[in-house]
Order: structure tokens, then C-alpha cells, then sequence
């Protein structure tokens, strides 16, 4: 049986309607750690939803896109200029929320996201427009009285999200926009990005496959600084077709299924340990070939690297 997930990937889908393009970005940082290697992505208007494991890189690889730190190698263009030698146009068309966005906590939402606003060079009677408007879009607006300080993390990257929103961008990037949200805040929080990415730019970065995978048409999976995967869902999730299993184990079996496979799921039910695993042919006599969901690619890309060679755990 062949390995069942070095299918060949596209660099990229995009054709004439690219707007922001990194090439061959490579970011080494203070200290020697090559957090991004080699990566070249071209995006046009749509969601591109990035996922990858802690330490894969994302961060590094979204402040270089968004200008705020440089590349040690390659290059950036939006809209067909070099926006290395020159950020300004980018800027002007970005939101960006980072992943340690910090707030001022003695301001309300209004007064901080006014004066974001008029850093941006947004004119004082449309900011007051944007900003109720946009309060009411990450559902802020009964809070808006109280200082920052007082409000939760969730809270906090709501105004995060508000904040990239300010100056209707062309390109929005937002990193780990879901952390610390409630289950009913990230689905608001998604949809938002979703209907945003109808005719802009979107990056959603993330390691929660479940964000992603009803609002993003592409993604790419990162580990260790380089890209392994673009696709749409589809795509990725062809890859493991006729690979994922389902078998019904007692509860002393489980551990010696979880030393030879990739389990993906286990759950307990009446007659035993309902199992999800990955193989490349039926791993048990009576294991059920079922269909594989995406969090099962990534789990497998994401192994793959770890182990090189195979993602069955040996
Ligand atoms: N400013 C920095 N100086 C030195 N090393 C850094 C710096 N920023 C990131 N790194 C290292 O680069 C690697 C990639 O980190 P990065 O934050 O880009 O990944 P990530 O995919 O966003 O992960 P996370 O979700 O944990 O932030 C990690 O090993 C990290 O420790």
C-alpha cells in the first residue's frame, strides 16, 4: 500500500485575481530558530484558513504578512508592488489582529477602538458610525461603558477583532481570533470572518480544525515553518479516503490500539471503547471503514512530519 498521504499539493489555486502574494518567505529569528522556511502562498479574495500545531510558525509567517516584522529571505507584494520596500499601501488596506494584541485597560471599547481609528487616519464622524457598528458585530455594545480592564479575555479578542475591522480593510488577518471565546462567540466570530471573506482577503489562523473547517474553502496546514498541505476540504480529505477506521475494542484494549495507530476519537459506549483510527488497510477483523474528517488529515500531516516516514505510531 502506498503511503497514503504524499499526494502531490499545489502551491497555490490563484491565478489573475491574486492580491497579497508571499514567496519563498523565510524568517530566522534573534537566536537562530528557522520559524518559517520556504513558504510561498498566494492569496486572492476568500478565506484561507492556517492551521498548524503550536511552534509551526503561523504567527511568524502572519507578521511578516501583515508587515510588522520582515522576512530574513523572500518577498511580499499586495496588489502586484513589493510591499517590503513598500508597506505603506498594505497597511492602509490591512486589519490585523496578532496573537498578543494588547489593549489599553483604563479606555472603554468606544474610546479605544476612537483612537485606533484616528491612528489609522479614519475621519472622527465615520469612525463614530464604524465603531458602533462594529461593537455590535462582536457583540459588544452592552459593555461598552466599562473600562477594558474589566472585561474577559473572550472580550478582549472581540475588540481585537473589531479593532482589524476599523478601516474596512481589503486584507484581513487574524491570528488565533477564536482563543478564549465561548462556543456561541466563535461561531459569531466565524461567521463574521466568513461573510468578510466574500470579497476580500481573509487569514484565519488557528489549531482548532473545528474553526476552520464549515467557513474556510482553503486551507493549509504548517508544521515545523514549512507548508505541507493546500487544498480545499475536499481535497485534503481525499487524501485519507478508505484510511480511517472504526472498531468496537474492550477498555484494556485501548492502550495497545493507541501504541500501533493514530486514534483520532474514542468513545465509551455500552459494548466497549468505540475507536477512530488511521491505517492504511483494515487494522482488525471487524473494524468498519468510515469517512474521514478533516481533523484526521491534520492529524495525520501533522504526524507525518513528527515521524517522517509513516503515521501509524510504531
Ligand atoms: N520573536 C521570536 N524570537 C525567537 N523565537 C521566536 C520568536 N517568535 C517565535 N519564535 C519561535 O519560532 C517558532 C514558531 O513560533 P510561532 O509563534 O510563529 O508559531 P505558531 O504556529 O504561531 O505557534 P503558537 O500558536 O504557539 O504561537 C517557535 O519555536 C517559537 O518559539
Amino acid at each position: 500500500m502506498p503511503h497514503p498521504i504524499t499526494t502531490a499539493w499545489q502551491p497555490s489555486p490563484t491565478a489573475a485575481d491574486t492580491v497579497l502574494e508571499l514567496s519563498d518567505i523565510t524568517k530566522v529569528h534573534r537566536g537562530g530558530k528557522r520559524a518559517v522556511d520556504g513558504v510561498t502562498l498566494r492569496l486572492g479574495p476568500g478565506m484561507l484558513g492556517l492551521l498548524g500545531p503550536n511552534g509551526a510558525g503561523k504567527s511568524s509567517l502572519l507578521g511578516i504578512a501583515s508587515t510588522a516584522t520582515r522576512p530574513t529571505s523572500g518577498q511580499l507584494r499586495f496588489a502586484g508592488n513589493d510591499a517590503l520596500a513598500h508597506p505603506d499601501l498594505l497597511r492602509r488596506s490591512l486589519g490585523y489582529l496578532p496573537q498578543d494584541f494588547g489593549v489599553y485597560p483604563n479606555l472603554t471599547s468606544r474610546e479605544f477602538l476612537g483612537y485606533l481609528a484616528a491612528a489609522k487616519g479614519v475621519a472622527a464622524r465615520a469612525a463614530r458610525t464604524r465603531i458602533d457598528e462594529l461593537l455590535e458585530l462582536v457583540n459588544l455594545t452592552e459593555a461598552v461603558r466599562r473600562p477594558l480592564r474589566a472585561y474577559s479575555g473572550g472580550m478582549l479578542r472581540r475588540v481585537g477583532i473589531a479593532q482589524a475591522l476599523l478601516a474596512d480593510p481589503r486584507v484581513v488577518i487574524v491570528d488565533e481570533p477564536t482563543a478564549g471565546l465561548d462556543p456561541q462567540e466563535r461561531v459569531r466570530v466565524r461567521n463574521l470572518l466568513s461573510s468578510l471573506a466574500t470579497d476580500r482577503v481573509v487569514i484565519f489562523s488557528t489549531h482548532i480544525v473545528s474553526d476552520i473547517e464549515s467557513v474556510a474553502g482553503d486551507i493549509a496546514i504548517m508544521t515545523q515553518g514549512r507548508l505541507r498541505r493546500r487544498g480545499t476540504p475536499d481535497e485534503l480529505l481525499r487524501e485519507l479516503a478508505g484510511q480511517v477506521w472504526e472498531v468496537v475494542v474492550g477498555p484494556a484494549e485501548v492502550a495497545a490500539v493507541q501504541a500501533r495507530h493514530l486514534v483520532s476519537r474514542q468513545v465509551r459506549t455500552a459494548d466497549g471503547v468505540r475507536v477512530r483510527l488511521l491505517a492504511p488497510a483494515p487494522p482488525y477483523p471487524g473494524a468498519v471503514q468510515v469517512a474521514p474528517g478533516l481533523e484526521e488529515t491534520y492529524l495525520a500531516v501533522v504526524n507525518q512530519q513528527a515521524d517522517q516516514t509513516t503515521w501509524a505510531v510504531r
